[in-house]
Formats: C-alpha cells, structure tokens, sequence
C-alpha cells in the first residue's frame, strides 16, 4: 500500500477542463472517496491515478516517488469499475488468478492467494462457476477478489456498487468497509452517492467541475462545509438555505427575513447572508437554545422511521423539516417550528464560502 499524491494536476480533453488543479494527498492505507455530481471528474481522476489516462499538467507520487509517466502495469494499482469486467469464458478461480498468472506466480501461490482472497469476499463456494451462473453481487465480489489478489498499492474503485439493486449497495458498502479493514489497502472510491460516501470513507474529496472542493472527514463535510455547494450535495434532504438581511441593533448582529430574526456571534461584514440549516436541525417542538416561528404545512412525507415535512414560511419561501418517528399533519395546518441556533450555517452569497463564526 502507499501513500498517493497528487499536485496541480489537470486535465483536459480539448476545451473541456476535465481536472483543472486537483491537489490531494490521500494517507497510506486510508479509504478516501470521491464524491461529486456526474461530469465533476471523478473518473478521470481515477484514470490518472492509474495511469490510463496522461496528465495535461501536475504530477502523481505514490510513497514520494514520482510515478507521473510510469505505465499503468508498473504502478501496481487495481481498479474495480461499475461494470463487473470479469472474464465470461474463465472459471471463478480463473478469474481471480488472472492477475497473479500474468505476473508469472508460481502455482501454489497463485492457489493459495486465490483462497485468501475468495475467503475475503465469502466466495469460497463458487470457485467453479463460470461468471454466467452468479447473482450481480456475486460477480462484483469475484471483481474484488481479483483486484486485491496481488495486494495492490492502491486499490481503486469506480461506482461498483451501481449496479446493485438498493438493499445489496448497502450489503456491499458495510462488507467493503470490512474487506478495507482486514487489507488495509490505499483505497480511492468513486461516487455521487452522498450516503455511501458519508459511510464508507476515512476522507471524502467532494468535486465539482473539475476541482476539489472540499476534503476532510464525512463529519467536518457534514458539520462544516466550506461551500453553498458542499452544504447542498452533503446531506438528505438537502440543507434548507434562507437568503437574509443583515441588521444590527444595540451593537448586536442579525439575519433577518420570513418573519424570523436570527442572531449572529458577530458582524459578518456584509449586508446580506445566506442561513443554512439542515431539516434534522429544525423540530415541531421547542427546543433548547431554538427560536421559533409559524409556518403552514405543504406537504408530507411520511417514512414511518422520520417524517419529512415540507413548509410555507413567510413570502412563500418553502423549507424541509426532518423529524424522528410517524408524525401526523395536515395541509395547510399551522405549526410552530424551531431552529435550532447551534446548528446554523452562514454563506457569503457571492462567493458562496462558509462565514465561520
Ligand atoms: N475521453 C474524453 N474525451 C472528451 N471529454 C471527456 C473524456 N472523458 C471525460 N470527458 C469529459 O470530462 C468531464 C469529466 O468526466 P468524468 O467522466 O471524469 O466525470 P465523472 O465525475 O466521473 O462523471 P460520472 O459520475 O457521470 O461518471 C466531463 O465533462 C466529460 O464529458
């Protein structure tokens, strides 16, 4: 395993700026993922990484060593894509063999590396079916089991739990999770599926537009991101966001709007921000260190475990609220509902970054 750097680089194909300046350094034997919206340049990053794809600009180290024009099969990096890509002709062992054979292993060792790493995704059992005769998970599990075979640096993972149907995605992410922790390979992992990131990874990049936006844990994305951007892809359902006033009185600072006041710890230096707040951070009942206010009931969503409750506050501005349990209400009934202040995000609304307070 190693540990990877990646600086400046870019990429682009014509005008079309796939990657343009992705700095990261991803620590030896962590689970990062990369998370962003279709086109943001996951893929192609990943594709760098391994060598398929050659840089416009910048470098890739793995453990310090420069490996910028190395070729793909002297990086030692595997890569596991959404579509399975096993061979359909070989045998299940055949498969996962496949890369230790290339490599000129001797046979027993191929033997016993093939068991190591079919015990590893529990597919010990179907070492003679032919890819045909497995389930989707299965084929994806043969996937794995060939990507780890011969213990690579890196291990890169594309979308490959997309496939799936939803109740084996999340199967999947928890045995992964666990197939990371017994390998403790590098492993980069790509998707737009915020809740896999959230659960799986050490670190998440969160992209857009070929940049990273963000990179820290899934609980410094989630508690304090750093962009509008960030605050909207991190997190379901989205995060309600409130364009406001600012206003001071007696030397105290407020947002002010849809008929709500909200103070701020001090002068954010402009004259409107925009308040964000998560749905799970505002409730039907008062709370601690909440402040509230009325707002009509639009819709509801109800999922027995939480219900979703869409409103109408003030200038027809509509905010989601998210609470525990199956709650009952009508359209158009009046409720009281509470922010929670500790909770509160504040965005600059030109250049769209977070306002720590
Ligand atoms: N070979 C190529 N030629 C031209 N443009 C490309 C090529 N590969 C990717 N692109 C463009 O580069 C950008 C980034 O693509 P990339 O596949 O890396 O995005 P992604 O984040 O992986 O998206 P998705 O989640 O849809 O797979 C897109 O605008 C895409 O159209």
């Amino acid at each position: 395993m190693a540990r990877v750097v990646v600086q400046n680089v870019k990429k682009y194909f014509g005008n079309v700026k796939a990657l343009d300046g992705i700095d990261i350094s991803i620590e030896e034997g962590s689970f990062v993922v990369l998370l962003g919206p279709s086109g943001c340049g996951k893929t192609t990053l990943m594709r760098c990484i391994s060598g398929l794809e050659k840089l416009t600009e910048g470098e890739i180290l793995f453990d310090g060593k420069n490996i910028t024009n190395l070729a793909p099969k002297d990086r030692n990096v595997a890569m596991v894509f959404q579509s399975y890509a096993v061979w359909p002709h070989m045998k299940v062992k055949e498969n996962i063999a496949y890369p230790l054979k290339l490599k000129k292993v001797p046979k027993k060792e191929i033997e016993e590396r093939v068991r190591w790493a079919s015990d590893l995704l529990h597919i010990s059992e179907l070492l003679d079916r032919y890819p045909s005769q497995l389930s989707g998970g299965q084929r994806q599990r043969v996937a794995v089991a060939r990507a780890i075979v011969h213990k690579p640096r890196v291990l890169l993972m594309d979308e490959p739990l997309s496939n799936l149907d939803a109740l084996l995605r999340i199967k999947m992410r928890s045995e992964l999770r666990k197939l990371h922790e017994q390998v403790k390979v590098t492993t980069i992992y790509v998707t737009h599926d915020q809740t896999e990131a959230m659960t799986m990874g050490d670190k998440i990049a969160v992209m857009n537009a070929g940049k990273i936006i963000q990179y820290g844990s899934p609980e410094e994305i989630y508690k304090a991101p750093r962009t509008l951007f960030v605050a909207g892809f991190v997190g379901s359902p989205q995060m309600n966001f409130l364009p406001m006033k600012v206003i001071s009185h007696k030397d105290k600072f407020f947002a002010e709007g849809f008929g709500l006041q909200i103070p701020l710890k001090k002068d954010p230096g402009i004259e409107s921000v925009i308040v964000g707040i998560r749905p799970e951070h505002i409730s039907v009942e008062k709370r601690q260190d909440s402040i509230g206010f009325e707002a009509s009931v639009y819709f509801v969503e109800k999922l027995m475990s939480e219900t979703v409750i869409h409103l109408s506050v003030a200038d027809d501005k509509k905010i989601v609220v998210k609470v525990p349990g199956d709650v009952s209400f009508k359209e158009s009934q009046l409720v009281q509902v509470h922010l929670d202040l500790p909770f509160i995000h504040i965005f600059n609304p030109v250049t769209e970054e977070r306002i720590e307070f």
